[in-house]
């Protein structure tokens, strides 16, 4: 079982994403021209974005990420700049890479982010995208069999990450609602540190089928108080962004909103603090860019990764916070780091 002296597995995750930050930086040059543009001079983000033509969405994925890779840096009156390094990428520098990078410029990865970037994700979506249910849209999570695929491809993280988060989290009696929970490893481990809680797993039907099995796995362990995490857990399939939530003292929101657009993060986390009973805890458990939005690299990867198969991004502790704020709750200003560069921040209800 994992624990807090468990490898961190940052290294392995880190290698994954950094493929999507290669095509973000190979897509700037090639195809989108971001140096050639900065190349006559600092722009504020607002202008550069105007000149690139790209949305708010795919601009907040790829200026962080070439400020965390060393290209552009924000100057003193916050507009982006090249930096030294990024001034070789530009084609009229003497040398320049710009020619180098271009070698990989007709890679299909390459070709597919830009085309992404240019219209804030991919042009057609007949079958869904990853990790979303929204409205009548087909979702992959309502396929059994994408269910399975999509939701085991999480377990491991999950059965990973969980026992820190456990062991980071809030202790304390009462019910935790595990909002689009997935595999279930965040609610049971939480029962398990927490042994006279309840919680509900709530998430797509075809998710928490592949949960209740993993349930039965964990619940056999042989794991002390294991046995006892099945009667404490309560299965609530429905659509978050619709349906009634249940009552909870503690709202966990695990890799939750970093797969939607910012209005309906606003929207989700007005619904969570409506959710919860006075006193009660919204965690958020994610990757978070720097307030400054200018990296960790390891983040706007990940956040590169994000916008390319779900409708969302990673957001700041500063954007979380200030939804938070905007839904009646009082933000804590802890960072608390787990592992493979996420981290969890929370926010109470007051009690009034
Ligand atoms: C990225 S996964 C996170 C799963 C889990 N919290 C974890 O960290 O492993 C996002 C989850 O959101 C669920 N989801 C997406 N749209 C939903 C909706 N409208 N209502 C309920 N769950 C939804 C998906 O089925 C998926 O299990």
């Amino acid at each position: 079982m994992p624990t807090n002296s468990a490898p961190d597995l940052a290294t392995i995750t880190r290698h994954q994403r950094a493929m999507f930050g290669s095509r973000l930086l190979i897509a700037a040059v090639h195809h989108l021209s971001v140096f050639e543009h900065l190349s006559a001079g600092p722009l504020s983000p607002e202008n550069l974005r105007n000149q690139l033509g790209l949305a708010e969405r795919p601009a907040m994925v790829l200026f962080p990420a070439l400020c965390a890779m060393g290209m552009i840096h924000y100057d003193a009156y916050g507009r982006l700049a090249l930096t030294a390094l990024g001034q070789y990428l530009t084609p009229d520098n003497r040398p320049t890479l710009a020619g180098y990078l271009g070698l990989e410029g007709t890679d299909p990865g390459v070709l597919d982010m830009a085309e992404r970037l240019r219209n804030d994700g991919p042009r057609q979506t007949p079958k869904g995208l990853a990790f979303v249910k929204e409205g009548d849209a087909h979702s992959p999570m309502d396929d059994p069999q994408q269910a399975r695929f999509l939701t085991l491809g999480l377990a491991g993280r999950a059965q990973h990450l969980s026992p820190v988060v456990a062991d980071q989290m809030t202790k304390r009696q009462g019910h935790l609602l595990d909002v689009a929970g997935g595999s279930g490893f965040f609610t049971f481990e939480w029962l398990l540190a927490n042994p006279t809680s309840t919680a509900t797993l709530f998430d797509r039907p075809q998710v928490l089928a592949v949960a209740n099995e993993l349930l039965d796995t964990f619940s056999q362990s042989g794991r002390p108080g294991a046995d006892t995490v099945r009667s404490r857990i309560t299965f609530q399939p429905g659509d978050m962004l619709t349906d009634a939530l249940p009552e909870a003292d503690v709202l966990l929101a695990a890799s939750l909103f970093h797969d939607w657009p910012t209005d309906t993060c606003r929207m989700l986390a007005r619904r969570f603090a409506d959710a919860l009973r006075p006193g009660g805890e919204l965690w958020v458990h994610d990757a978070f860019l720097d307030d400054t939005l200018d990296g960790p690299l390891a983040v706007t990867d990940y956040s590169a990764q994000l916008f390319w198969v779900t409708k969302g991004r990673c957001y700041s502790r500063r954007e979380y916070r200030s939804w938070f704020a905007e839904a009646g709750l009082e933000p804590t200003d802890a960072n608390i780091p787990t592992q493979m560069d996420y981290g969890l921040i929370w926010a109470r209800k007051p009690v009034r």
